[in-house]
Parts: C-alpha cells; sequence; structure tokens
C-alpha cells in the first residue's frame, strides 16, 4: 500500500502556470469530472479565484493508473509562488517527497523559480522539471530546457515538457511522478509522529488539522497528543482531500496526508509545523526543520465602527489559525481608538489578510500605512523593537536607530542591468555580487528593506519590460541615519500618520505627503491645515480649504427626498471615514505614505 503512494508538490515562479497544471492533473485523474471542473479547482478562497494567485496550499488525493496498469495514491499540495507566501511553500514542502518544478516556456527561470529551487534541494526531494505553456507561440522550450541545466544543474534531459492548459505531456508527468518520486518512508509499528502542515477552523468541528503521517498511524479512538502544548485529545474522525471534500477513512498510515478532528476548540492547540503524537506511546522527538513564519513587516487595522472591535479580535484569531503567519496585538491609537497592530509576511499578505476579514467578516477596516521592524539603542544602553513609527522615542533618548536589511536577488536580462543598478542606487541597495549566466545576469545587492517595500516590485517590471524578477530574504539589521516624521492634521499631531525616513529623503516624503492628504481629506466648514514636522521643526505644509456651500444649502425648503438622498449619501461616503478632531479623514489618507517619496 504505501509503496503506492506518491506525494508532491508543484512549485513554480509566480504564473507560470502551477494551479492550472493541478486542474488538468486532477481531470486526467479523473477525481473531477468534467463537468464539475471549472478553473483553478484548488484555489478555494473566493479572493484567490477573483485575483487569480494562490494564497494558501492545498492538499488533495488522486488515484491514478499508470500506464503499466497499477493504480496510485498521489496527495498533491498545491503552493502558492508569490515571495510574500514562501512559508507555504517550505510547510508544503515538509509533507511531500518530491516536486514538479514548472517553468514558464515562454519566460524562462526566474528568481523564484530558483529560490524554489533551493528550498526542495534542501528537503533533498526528487524535482522534475516540468517545461510548461509549450502552446505558446512565444515558447521557446528547449531554450528553456538549457536554461534549466545551466542554472540550476539539473540534465536538460530530464525536463518534461507540457501544456497545462491543453494537456499536452500532462501524461508524461504523472508517469513520471510514478517513476521518479519514491514513496513515503514511514514505518508503521513505530509511535504515531504526524507533522501539521496546515489546519482550517470549523465551526463545528473546531480546529481541523491538516497532517502528514510520518511513522506510526493515527484512527478514530486514538487518544493523541500535541507536542508543544502537552494537551491530549481522543480522535473523533481521520479522513483524506478530496475535490472540494473532506473524506472520512478508517484510519491514516504512514506516508499518507490527511485530516483530523479530535474537538480542538482552543484556537492555540494545533498549530502549523507542530507534531501530533500518540499519548500512551509517544515518539521520541517532533519532526524536524519547520521554520516558523515571522511577520516581517506590520500594520494597525482598526474597524472604522468602534464597537465592532470584539468582532475584529473574533474574526483575526479565526484567521490566524488558517494563516499561520499572521500575528496581532491590541493597539491604541488616539485617531483611531482601539485596533490592532498586526504582522504579516509582507505587502500583499497584508492587503490580503485585510480584505478577507472585510469579505469573510462582513467588517469594515482602517488600515495604517506598514512598516518594516525598527531596532533602537537607548541613551540609557536599553535595546527596544519599533513596531509602530509613533513609538519612536524622541530624539534626545536615542543613540542609534537600525533598519533591517534585505539580501535582494534580480535576475534580468542583460540590456536591463544599468537601468536595475541605477534603480537600486536610489533605493539605497549595496551591490554584494553580481555574475552572467548565458545572457542573463543575477544581481544580489543587501537594500534596506523599507525600500523595497512599497513600489520596488512594480518599478523593477516597469523598467525591464517585465522580464527582470526578484526574490529576496532577510538579511539582518544595520544602523541607518533615520528619523520620525509626523504629521499634524489642524495643528493636532496624528499619531497613524507618522512615518519613519532615511534623513536625506524626509524632507521630499513629507512634502508629498501633506499635497496627497489635502487632496484626499474632503472639505470642511473651515480651512484644514495639514503638516509635516520633524520633532518641532515643520518641514512641509499644506491646506484643506473650506467648503463654500454645506451639502443642503441648496435643497433649503425644497423637496425632502431630495435632501434625505443627499444625507444618505454623505452617510455613505463617511463610512471609511475617520474623524479626527473636528476632520473627517479617509481611509486613503493613511496609506498616504505608501506612494510618497518613492521614486
Ligand atoms: N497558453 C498557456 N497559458 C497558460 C498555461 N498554463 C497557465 N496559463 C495561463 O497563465 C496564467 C497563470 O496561470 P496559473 O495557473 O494561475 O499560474 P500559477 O503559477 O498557479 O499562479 P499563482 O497561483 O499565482 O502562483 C493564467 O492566465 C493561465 O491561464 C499553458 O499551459 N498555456
Amino acid at each position: 500500500m504505501q509503496e503506492r503512494i506518491r506525494n508532491f508538490s508543484i512549485i513554480a515562479h509566480v504564473d507560470h502556470g502551477k494551479s492550472t497544471l493541478a486542474d488538468r492533473i486532477l481531470q486526467m485523474t479523473k477525481a473531477v469530472s468534467d463537468r464539475e471542473m471549472r478553473e483553478q479547482f484548488l484555489d478555494s478562497l473566493e479572493l484567490e479565484r477573483e485575483r487569480g494567485i494562490t494564497i494558501k496550499a492545498s492538499a488533495v488525493r488522486l488515484f491514478y493508473q499508470s500506464k503499466a496498469g497499477e493504480t496510485y495514491i498521489f496527495n498533491l499540495i498545491d503552493t502558492p509562488g508569490h515571495v510574500d507566501f514562501g512559508y507555504e511553500v517550505s510547510r508544503a514542502l515538509a509533507a511531500v517527497e518530491g516536486v514538479l518544478l514548472v517553468v514558464d516556456a515562454s519566460q524562462g527561470v526566474e528568481a523564484q523559480t530558483i529560490a524554489n529551487f533551493y528550498l526542495a534541494m534542501e528537503h533533498e526531494h526528487t524535482i522534475i522539471p516540468v517545461i510548461n505553456k509549450i502552446d505558446l507561440p512565444g515558447a521557446q522550450p528547449l531554450e528553456v530546457a538549457l536554461e534549466v541545466e545551466e542554472v540550476l544543474g539539473i540534465p536538460a534531459d530530464d525536463c518534461i515538457f507540457a501544456s497545462g492548459k491543453t494537456g499536452q505531456g500532462v501524461d508524461d508527468i504523472l508517469e513520471a511522478i510514478v517513476a521518479r518520486i519514491p514513496a513515503p518512508k514511514g514505518r508503521p509499528e513505530h509511535p504515531l509522529q504526524a507533522l501539521i502542515f496546515d489546519s482550517i477552523f470549523d465551526a463545528y468541528q473546531g480546529v481541523i488539522p491538516y497532517v502528514r503521517v510520518m511513522d506510526g498511524s493515527i484512527q478514530p479512538g486514538d487518544t493523541i497528543r500535541i507536542w508543544s502544548t502537552g494537551k491530549v485529545f481522543e480522535v473523533d474522525k481521520v479522513g483524506v482531500f478530496r475535490p472540494g471534500a473532506l473524506e472520512p477513512v478508517a484510519r491514516l498510515g504512514p506516508g499518507e496526508v490527511g485530516w483530523v478532528t479530535a474537538a480542538i476548540r482552543e484556537i492555540g492547540d494545533a498549530q502549523v509545523g507542530d507534531t501530533i503524537t500518540s499519548a500512551q506511546n509517544p515518539c521520541e522527538a517532533p519532526y524536524p526543520g519547520f521554520q516558523p513564519a515571522k511577520p516581517v513587516v506590520f500594520a494597525g487595522l482598526y474597524p472604522t465602527d468602534t464597537q465592532e472591535y470584539n468582532r475584529l479580535r473574533e474574526a483575526l484569531e479565526k484567521l490566524k489559525l488558517n494563516d499561520a503567519a499572521l500575528s496581532f496585538e491590541p493597539e491604541t491609537s488616539e485617531a483611531l481608538g482601539f485596533g490592532f497592530r498586526c504582522g504579516f509576511l509582507g505587502l500583499l499578505h497584508a492587503e490580503i489578510v485585510q480584505e478577507r476579514l472585510e469579505r469573510e467578516f462582513d467588517l469594515d477596516l482602517i488600515s495604517t500605512a506598514p512598516s518594516v521592524i525598527y531596532r533602537v539603542k537607548l541613551t540609557n544602553g536599553e535595546e527596544i523593537e519599533i513596531h509602530n513609527p509613533s513609538e519612536l522615542p524622541n530624539p534626545d533618548k536615542i543613540e542609534a536607530i537600525y533598519e533591517p536589511y534585505v539580501k535582494l536577488t534580480v535576475y534580468t536580462p542583460e540590456e536591463y542591468v544599468g537601468s536595475i543598478m541605477q534603480l537600486l542606487q536610489e533605493k539605497r541597495g549595496k551591490m554584494s555580487n553580481m555574475h552572467y549566466v548565458g545572457k542573463r545576469v543575477e544581481l544580489v545587492y543587501e537594500v534596506p528593506f523599507g525600500e523595497i517595500l512599497y513600489d520596488f516590485h512594480d518599478r523593477l517590471k516597469s523598467i525591464s519590460r517585465g522580464y527582470a524578477s526578484m526574490d529576496y530574504e532577510q538579511a539582518g539589521y544595520q544602523e541607518g541615519d533615520l528619523v520620525k516624521v509626523s504629521i499634524l492634521v489642524n495643528e493636532e499631531p496624528v499619531d497613524a500618520l507618522a512615518f519613519i525616513a532615511h534623513k536625506d529623503k524626509a524632507y521630499g516624503i513629507g512634502r508629498e505627503i501633506v499635497d496627497k492628504l489635502a487632496e484626499v481629506i474632503p472639505r470642511q466648514q473651515f480651512a484644514v491645515p495639514i503638516q509635516a514636522a520633524i520633532g518641532g521643526k515643520i518641514i512641509a505644509r499644506a491646506t484643506v480649504k473650506a467648503l463654500r456651500k454645506d451639502v443642503l444649502a441648496k435643497c433649503y425648503g425644497g423637496d425632502v427626498t431630495r435632501k434625505k438622498k443627499l444625507l444618505e449619501k454623505q452617510k455613505e461616503g463617511k463610512k471609511r471615514m475617520k474623524a479626527i478632531g473636528k476632520v473627517d479623514v479617509p481611509q486613503e489618507a493613511f496609506l498616504a505614505v505608501l506612494s510618497a517619496g518613492r521614486d
């Protein structure tokens, strides 16, 4: 039985066609009938479908009848490709023995192709290179196969040419999965050791951990222990993933991928990365090698309606269960009231969390501009971490400020190298390596993380006509000449608008922000000054001019329904506003810092 199991993931640079290929595999293994088939079947979140990207890894069990006539169980774990979600990729990889490394035949090897390849190598997985989208008119499958050989050291002959769209070559992929990927090794007679690689929260069943059984087996009625918390539960059901459903089975043996219900109510009791073992006969050690997700970007999330604070907390708790990388703690802002400081893996992650909170939990939120984590050495010798720019102490208390750096790898055709180097210089980057791989160049830089957080990726794409790609990893802290810029609206400092910037850039950014705020803050009955300041010194100012007439003035004595309509409309418009003193400030204003001074 165990020798007929194949556990694998699909990894690729973003948009190289993982989800489409997974769809085709589902279809060709008859897991989904042609009638049920819809595009990107595994992307079950509404948001994933709309954005066309995969956010969460999902698992599915398939049956494949090989050309030799034997039936195999395939457990396919789909993974996201965006750099923000690298954590999900590493979790998925801990649960499989092999990967399909998908490379777009018209784009070739890109930064995340390389990064994902190394992740798979670290796990010592079998790698099946798939040159995908060969149906495209611009496809150059042979050249890309040679590039795979040159850059990654995988023989070009190992590559399978395929199209997830037309299905061409997909049967070769299925045969290669059987032939090249080893069966899982687990030992049935050993004590249970199961790795939690994902989990969901169900209102009725509680936390449902998704597991990969490493050793031993698990079945209903077993008493299990969660390794890190020591908590004990009785297993209610176990099962496997069928397309669109959780299907119960009698037991999960070594090498199998499935789910467990055990009336686990507390969200913290079955964390991703933890190990489940037997309470009576525990394994010796937890499954190693999991990197806990570490948020690197922080932003405040506040309900527009202060009454919704508790609902927001509950929503965050539920979401966290489904998203191991999310962190949050209560925060109060003078301007925005009670909310949460939330930690994310990157900006896309932050955006997605906010959208999911609003859609799935029907909340209306204001978010502050995301910021990196600064470290500050105080004059009294103490060292603190700053997750929120408004918390930065006064300059006289600060000895040094340190900002996070990333090791940024850019992979580009050689003709764009000049402009990319210029962009990196502007971002205060320092080159640490550059080498040619055929006609492509790999640039490695150390850059302040805060500098590439906002629009760097867009700018890189635009100056290279979409051909350059990037990947980054955190690379420690370095001292920086940084200052806090406060923003004052109607003479009042607004804590939620404060930001930290390099001294040389602070003036420019401050200028742009006050101009932007003056644009987006609606006119009031009175003129509203907007100012940027460093310490007590005003560095920029702008004014929101006073309204000339009030909305109702023109229907004075007129039609009552029209008047009502106008008031309704005004209320609508207020939805995403926060009153700061006497001034209504819209959501856009809090994000003004994102677009200002970045180019
Ligand atoms: N012509 C052609 N287009 C394809 C093929 N496979 C995928 N595409 C298209 O490429 C785009 C990206 O495909 P996805 O399957 O969503 O890519 P992905 O790698 O799963 O993307 P993420 O989930 O965001 O990482 C979509 O517009 C697909 O329709 C293919 O074999 N041929």
